[in-house]
């Protein structure tokens, strides 16, 4: 995700879906993930279930929900959201014209592509990772991603044509989305002891919303690959909407990998580095990863919720005091965006940069 920029790349990583069409045993040695980085088979037990909150609860302003919601936070920098109001049909309409989008022939796919020039690589369109230092490891995964608020930057030459509904559905998604994150963000001001319209009102008009779909192709071994480096997002909070046959999203706390359970039709909300830094560590942005299955290909519509570029990225003075001095620099959001994905590449987190 980076929303509205352009930036310098390496080379063009081949499109990872044509790899295993073309019957690859193995993967190429650019995916091979070092042996200590490897994704182990057996992930850790969660001590205890990720919190299911109830949006519709949290609406009605439930005193108990919203305690489920910062427990949820507190331990697992996530949470499971249900009552959200979309329902089943819906979704899965949704999920569907993202399948088959990617079940395009290639020709039609690399219309929307995201290399400008053959040596740049723009925040909008279809790809995948983006090569930016030496001995890169790659992900196993091809996307698209788009910009779809504000409304009116929209590039809608690279959203695709097919399948017919594409455009619609992304388009109603959207717009049922940002209500969903509204309510989220208003109940994570009240967590925070702000104004309820508080950070709703930090990600205005001008705040952009990137959605990618990521699309995980099967993979011979899983073991050796991830389908996304271990990341935070560098969005203000995230809403991602899982296929519900296939599990791969791992988070990480305190050093351990733990498997995030799927359950169908609710949506997986988390906190990111913009939110980190704004609420000044009182909530944390999610350490996760996405691990790939032998047998089936997965995806997932992941909205990212930032600011406008050129706003700055810092603790809201509310937040910090003599007990909670201010323990992240200032940083313009643009410069940020650019930033994250040099660390990125490299399989760090972007976040440590901006601690004090
Ligand atoms: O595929 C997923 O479930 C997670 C995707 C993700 O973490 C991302 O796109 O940043
Ligand atoms: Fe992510």
């Amino acid at each position: 995700m980076s929303y509205g920029q352009q930036f310098n790349i390496r080379e063009v990583p081949p499109i990872v879906q044509e790899l295993v069409a073309s019957g690859v045993q193995e993967p190429p040695g650019q995916y091979v993930v070092p042996e200590k980085d490897r994704p182990a088979t057996a992930v850790s037990e969660m001590p205890e279930p990720i919190p299911i909150v109830d949006l519709s609860r949290l609406s009605a302003n439930s005193a108990d929900e919203l305690a489920k919601l910062q427990s949820a936070l507190q331990n697992w920098d996530l949470f499971l959201a249900v009552g959200h109001g979309m329902e089943p049909s819906f979704l899965a309409e949704v999920m569907k014209a993202a399948r088959e989008f990617f079940k395009l022939p290639l020709e039609e796919k690399q219309k929307y592509s995201n290399i400008v020039d053959g040596k740049k690589m723009s925040s909008d369109g279809y790809g995948n990772d983006m090569v930016v230092v030496e001995n890169q490891v790659l992900d196993w995964n091809d996307r698209l991603s788009l910009l779809v608020e504000p409304a009116s930057e929209r590039a809608y030459a690279l959203w695709p044509t097919q399948p017919p509904s594409f455009r619609d559905i992304l388009c109603e998604y959207t717009v049922r989305c940002r209500a969903v994150a509204n309510l989220i963000l208003q109940n994570l001001a009240k967590l925070l002891n702000l104004q309820e319209e508080y950070l709703t009102t930090m990600l205005g008009e001008k705040s952009l919303t990137q959605a990618i779909i990521n699309y995980y192709p099967w993979c011979p071994t899983p073991d050796h690959v991830l389908g996304l480096k271990p990341h935070t997002d560098a969005s203000m909070i995230t809403v991602n909407f899982i296929d519900d046959d296939v599990s791969g999203l791992q988070l990480q706390k305190n050093d351990i990998w733990y498997n995030v359970p799927i359950v169908p039709n609710a949506l997986v909300v988390n906190i990111g580095d913009v939110m980190e830094v704004v609420s000044n560590g009182l909530f944390k942005s999610l350490v996760h990863r996405v691990v790939t299955n032998a047998e089936k290909e997965r995806l997932s519509l992941v909205m990212f919720y930032a600011l406008d570029p050129e706003a700055e990225i810092e603790p809201v003075p509310e937040l910090v005091d003599d007990k909670r001095p201010r323990r992240y620099r200032k940083m313009k959001s643009k410069d940020y965006l650019a930033k994250f994905f040099d660390t990125y590449a490299t399989g760090k987190l972007a976040i440590d940069s901006m601690k004090i």
